[in-house]
């Protein structure tokens, strides 16, 4: 079968290399200058370098070359270039079932991924989310990971598993796509939060304290969106919430770090040159969640942090202040 990988960031590329392994795989990126780079050199110098090309992938800058004879087509741009990315697809009549890997809610609409292609794709064309605790770099490297296939109809999240499990990534289905997509967009909030915690060193003890507080977080938002609170048990919930809150390879545990240094947002982004879903993502989960009626305060204090001047010192007395309640666990 062959495979399009849409998006030539970190995530893209490294999974372009990693499906190469079994699979032809072509890689489109929107950005000329880039192809004609990764043509030249065989990899990707600006977004993931040190990860040569396997002869398998091919790289394209045209989107109706990258999906010719495509049997799965793979979105891995940020959440902001998935409406676009899709858009597209429909325009050039696509009807190969489409797998998506942006990790976030979209910015001004709270929307899930799956919500966005609802309103963007064919119904008739199968389509789901890979998601679960995988760096770039390590995927990129061959060394072993485990994510998860979500998708409504499990039949076909099952097929994407046989078609493209490997003894190096290990795929496993769920059907429950809310879920993986909500554990996918708030794990990136709190890793944010952990990098704070970690910058002002408050400590082993605050950071577990913190990290399983925001699983609290992620499980009330994941049911009152109509998830599986099991989801969050699982590769895509605290899987991917250890992972990222607590692996210095993360970009969002990064922006956490940078802030607690006294770099404000725009120094932060700047210094990162990568995306960093939980950014955006922090405002919406917040919105839905003071729409919902859910008491979600990490995020809420992420949120000051990053879009109200408030200092990171403060949001920990904040947290720390609050009237002592009974724990939940959702
Ligand atoms: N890097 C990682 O380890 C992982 C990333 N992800 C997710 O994958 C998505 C992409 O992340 P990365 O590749 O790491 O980002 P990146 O920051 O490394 O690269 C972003 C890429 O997307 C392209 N892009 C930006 N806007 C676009 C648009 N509107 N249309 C088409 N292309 C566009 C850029 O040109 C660039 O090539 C994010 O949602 C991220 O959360 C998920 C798992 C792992
Ligand atoms: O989603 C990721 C790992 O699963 C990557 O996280 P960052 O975007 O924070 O680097």
């Amino acid at each position: 079968m062959k495979l399009a990988v849409l998006g030539a960031g970190a995530w893209g590329t490294a999974l372009a290399i990693r499906f190469a392994d079994r699979q032809s795989v072509t890689l489109w990126s929107r950005e000329v200058d880039q192809v004609a780079h990764m043509q030249k050199d065989g990899l990707n110098e600006r977004y993931l370098p040190n990860a040569p090309f396997p002869p398998q992938l091919a790289v394209t800058h045209s989107l109706a070359d990258a999906i010719d004879g495509a049997g799965l087509i793979l979105i891995v741009t940020p959440m902001s270039g998935l409406r676009g990315t899709l858009k597209s697809l429909a325009e050039l009549g696509n009807s190969a079932p489409v797998l998506w890997a942006c990790k976030g809610l979209e910015a001004g609409t709270m929307l899930l991924p799956h919500q966005v292609a609802e309103q963007e794709m064919p119904a008739h064309i199968a389509r789901g989310m890979l998601s679960g605790p995988s760096f770039a770099q390590e995927v990129a490297k061959g060394l072993p990971a485990a994510v998860t296939i979500a998708a409504s109809d499990a039949t076909f999240a099952q097929q994407v598993v046989n078609d493209l499990n490997t003894n190096i990534l290990r795929l496993y289905a769920s059907d429950d796509i809310v879920g993986v997509e909500i554990g996918a967009a708030v794990k990136n909030v709190m890793a944010i939060a952990a990098g704070v915690a970690d910058g002002l060193n408050l400590g082993l003890n605050a950071r577990a304290a913190l990290l399983t507080r925001g699983l609290a977080e992620m499980a009330r938002f994941c049911v009152a969106l109509g998830g599986k609170p099991e989801t969050m048990m699982g590769l895509a919930g605290i899987g991917d919430l250890m992972l990222t809150a607590t692996g210095d390879l993360s970009r969002n545990r990064r922006v956490g770090l940078l802030l607690a240094q006294g770099l404000d947002l725009d120094g932060v982004l700047k210094n990162l040159g990568h995306v960093a879903e939980g950014v955006p993502t922090a405002r919406e989960v917040l919105r839905q969640a003071q729409e919902l009626g859910i008491d979600m305060p990490i995020t809420r204090s992420v949120c000051q942090v990053l879009f109200e001047n408030v200092a990171v010192s403060d949001i920990i007395s904040d947290l720390m202040g609050r009237s002592p309640k009974m724990e939940a666990a959702v």
